[in-house]
């Protein structure tokens, strides 16, 4: 299977996952990114079963509305019993760097409410030490240049995603050649640096359920 095949591979194993537990007022939180999608078009399938979603950006509620499934305010949902969402590196522990898509500030927010994160990722996504993607950090347009500085001095080579505004009006920087083996401490120490929105670590709160597409099938992983 090429890796378009496994990301639909694990995006139907996620709806196979959370099916049995759908009731007619159920709302699902839906993340970002080509891995997500594939979770989303074999979710529609599904779509009387189960209430709405909150999507964690434009372009998944826009995908969402698409397929005829409705798309709630996350402030309207008092709880959300899934979180779907792919990443761009996942660890042992079910640490992941998150915000390639440069969605990683709302993923953060709708996966904080849900009760389970289930990440979906093909088999390249798992890494025994995660860095060798660049760390996404988003940050508020005129602090950009001070929390690049403040980056430099936690070791990290930061760049400037030119030309991307997030759909919170941020800015990303892109920091390479972090080696993370401390991802929490890391992620608590960034979000610290002022102008930060908040970055693509997802240490502090991981994945409870990795579903990994591997040429063998659809293994579960849990930390
Ligand atoms: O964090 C994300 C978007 O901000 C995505 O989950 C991550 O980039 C993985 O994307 P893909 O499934 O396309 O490989």
């Amino acid at each position: 299977m090429n890796q378009d095949e496994l990301k639909r591979a694990v995006g139907q194993a996620a709806v196979d996952y959370i099916l049995p537990h759908l009731e007619k007022d159920s709302i699902i939180g839906v993340g970002t990114g080509s891995t997500a999608n594939c979770f989303i078009d074999a979710l529609a399938a599904h779509k009387l079963k189960f209430d709405g979603a909150v999507a964690s950006s434009e372009a998944s509620a826009k995908r969402l509305r698409d397929h005829g499934i409705e798309v709630y305010d996350l402030n309207s949902v008092s709880g959300l019993d899934f979180y779907i969402d792919g990443a761009d590196e996942i660890n042992h522990q079910l640490e992941m760097i998150k915000g390639g898509g440069a969605a990683l500030t709302r993923e953060k927010i709708v996966g904080a409410v849900a009760r389970q994160f289930i990440c979906i990722a093909d088999e390249s996504k798992l890494v025994p030490v995660m860095g060798k993607f660049p760390l996404p950090v988003e940050v508020i347009p005129m602090a950009r240049s001070y929390v690049a500085r403040e980056l430099v001095k936690l070791g990290g080579d930061p760049v400037y995603r030119t030309g991307v505004v997030t759909d919170n009006g941020g800015h990303i920087l892109d920091v390479y050649n972090l080696s993370i083996t401390q991802a929490k401490e890391l992620e608590t120490r960034i979000n610290q640096i002022t102008g930060v929105i908040t970055n693509g670590l997802f240490a502090l709160r991981p994945a409870n359920v990795l579903l990994l597409g591997t040429q063998d099938g659809v293994k579960t992983v849990k930390a």
